[in-house]
């Protein structure tokens, strides 16, 4: 379940040494399994709080609540470990675990949540994606973290 170690040389060459073709899609050779799609997660967890009469609870509030809550578990689990390292090699199967499902309650209260504001998540998130490379043009902040606005000729925010 977790990263695989893959010593590839393209995570190491300058984006503009590299071919189009060439670009690593992952970290660290790492990758997700194909499904469940985000819209098969919404089913499913829309068919679990149906089964239990939990529609009641779910409001939009509800569900951000109860998200925002599962983030703090996530915090908690790396809270007093200092740097962490991709992968989390230093961490026992246990903590690995806890963290997997922390981070799974996150995204099942998301796609609720999205569900319950009639987001389209998936749409949505590559919508934001394309608007996230045009305020951050590769060529102008290539290995910089430096926020758009920051920028000489920063880019409008439409989101
Ligand atoms: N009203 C609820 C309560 C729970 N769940 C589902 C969504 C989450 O994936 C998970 C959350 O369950 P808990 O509130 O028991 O939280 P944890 O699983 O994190 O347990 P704990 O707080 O003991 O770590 O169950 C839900 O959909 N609606």
């Amino acid at each position: 379940m977790m990263a695989q170690q893959v010593n590839s040389p393209l995570l190491k060459r300058p984006r503009a040494d590299r071919g189009a073709e060439e670009e690593p899609d992952s970290s660290e050779g790492f990758t997700f399994s194909q499904e469940p799609t985000l819209d098969q997660i919404r089913a499913m967890q829309n068919q679990f709080a149906r089964e239990r009469d939990w529609d009641q609870f779910h409001s939009p509030r509800n569900l951000l609540l109860a998200m925002v809550g599962e983030v703090g578990e996530v915090a908690e689990l790396f809270q007093w470990r200092g740097e962490v390292k991709e992968g989390l090699p230093d961490w026992s199967e246990k903590d690995k675990k806890h963290l997997s499902q922390e981070l799974s309650d996150v995204l099942i209260y998301l796609v609720r949540l999205a569900e319950k504001c009639q987001v389209d998540l998936p749409a949505a998130t590559v919508e934001k994606i394309k608007l996230n490379k045009q305020k951050y043009p590769a060529h102008q902040v290539y290995g910089s973290s430096k926020k758009y606005t920051e920028y000489a000729t920063p880019e409008k925010n439409s989101s």
